[in-house]
């Protein structure tokens, strides 16, 4: 089994003078992981260009792989090489998911198109985070699931190469893949598949809306008739080249650097349309009381003369839609002017680690405070000392720490190894921005 890099202790710099830097970012997680199934399932081969190279795409390439997919390496971009993948039938094959959410719920589905055992697990923390909604839909769908009573890894799907599909009640409360999971293998199934969510509420629809993109670009009809409802029809999925955009939601600690160190921090290669949530992070640092331009493909942060001179504006921001964003926000708040409460982010509790108890964990050991509820977390405006930021082997943890590191003398993240689950780059570039030495 992979598990993460060894424990990486790692000195967060401080910004001694304002930034001014431009960031290149490496592709987007969520377009790698979306595309590479896509291409698996396609009706020829395709290729996908500047696709991230990280944990978790090797996690899902690897596991394409054992599946029976050809993926090879072709060419060489400035994150790594570009992916050909080549559909072949699917058999039995034992899969790593690592964390990864996207790879223990959207390959599952895939899995029940396969004919073969293919069996699942993953890192500890993963056997923790809630997969019971893609065992329960599995079964809905007349395939047969192991898992021993659980609800959650390690089970094994027992495919049998083709499902009848039709109609689908889930619930998909504690999280987005689940319907994105289904949605993405749909146009392979018989029938294609009307999805209901039935539950208390859906979080993160952008992630969702990005699935039914990525469908249509491939010539796959869906709709969506009422919130809540999707329909696929069957069909091919098309092969096609595609380009992966850099990951936005990477973008949002160095966004929020410039917020907090003042100066300016651009991140280029800013698409001018995108399904990625991190197209709100110029709306939600605005908010903050950050100046924010976009021109052309450049993304551009003005933090005047950072936190120290201009508290940010402090108050309540709902972020059911865009949990995967909080850890930055809620960091931010520690330079309101008032507590900042962020609401919504219930599900973030199942995410690589509880993200709301590690903030608030993680902000007192530095002196901060922050309280958590079942939904929110709210963060009081606070000096923060130096101390040890614990990663939890989350990625957007780690890189929280290293923003409040800008500004706090002494803050030690304790793996910024947990970053290479979908930027492995990070220390290197965020201390060339720091340094302010990236190529413009
Ligand atoms: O489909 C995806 O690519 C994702 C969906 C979201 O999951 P949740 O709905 O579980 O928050 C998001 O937070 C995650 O980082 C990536
Ligand atoms: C929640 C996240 O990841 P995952 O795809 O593992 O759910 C995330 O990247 O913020």
């Amino acid at each position: 089994m992979t598990h993460s890099t060894h424990s990486l202790a790692w000195a967060a710099p401080v910004a001694t003078a304002p930034l001014d830097a431009v960031v290149h970012l490496p592709g987007s997680k969520s377009l790698t992981n979306r595309e590479l199934v896509l291409a698996a399932l396609a009706d020829g081969p395709g290729t996908l260009h500047a696709p991230l190279h990280s944990r978790d795409s090797a996690l899902m390439v690897d596991a394409l792989r054992a599946l029976g997919v050809g993926v090879e390496e072709v060419g060489e971009g400035p994150f790594g090489p570009d992916l050909r993948v080549t559909p072949g039938p699917l058999g039995s094959a034992s899969i790593d998911c690592g964390l990864a959410g996207t790879v223990m719920r959207f390959l599952p589905i895939v899995a029940a198109l396969a004919e073969g055992t293919v069996a699942f697990d993953g890192d500890p923390h993963a056997r923790t985070r809630p997969n019971a909604t893609t065992i329960d839909a599995l079964r809905a769908l007349g395939v047969r699931v192991d898992d021993h009573g659980t609800g959650t890894m390690p089970f094994t799907v027992h495919g049998t190469g083709a499902v009848r599909g039709g109609e689908l009640v889930v619930d998909a409360s504690a999280s987005s893949q689940f319907v994105s999971a289904l949605l993405l293998a749909a146009p392979r199934f018989a029938e294609g598949l009307t999805l209901r969510h039935a539950g208390a509420r859906l979080p993160s629809l952008p992630h969702v809306e990005m699935t039914l993109a990525t469908l249509r670009a491939r010539g796959v009809q869906v709709s969506s008739p009422e919130v809540g409802v999707w329909r696929v029809e069957p069909g091919p999925i098309a092969a096609a080249d595609v380009a992966i955009e850099p990951d936005l939601s990477n973008a949002a600690p160095f966004l929020a650097a410039a917020v907090v160190a003042g100066g300016r921090v651009t991140v280029a290669g800013w698409p001018a349309t995108t399904t990625q949530v991190g197209a709100e992070l110029p709306a939600l640092l605005t908010r903050l009381g950050a100046s924010v331009t976009i021109d052309g493909d450049r993304c551009t942060v003005d933090g005047g003369a950072g936190v120290a001179a201009t508290p940010l504006v402090g108050g309540t921001i709902d972020m059911a839609h865009a949990g995967e964003l909080s850890p930055t926000i809620a960091a931010l708040g520690v330079f309101a002017d008032a507590p900042l409460t962020i609401e919504g982010i219930g599900h973030t509790r199942g995410h690589e680690t509880d993200r709301i108890d590690a903030i608030v964990a993680d902000l007192a050991a530095l002196g901060g405070v922050a309280t958590g509820d079942a939904d929110s977390i709210t963060v009081q405006p606070s000096a923060l000392h130096g101390g040890t930021w614990a990663a939890y082997a989350d990625h957007r943890i780690a890189t929280a720490g290293a923003l409040l590191g800008l500004a706090v003398d002494g803050v030690v993240v304790d793996d910024v190894g947990a970053t290479a689950k979908t930027i492995p780059e990070f220390p290197e570039l965020w201390h060339r921005m720091v340094a302010g030495t990236d190529a413009p």
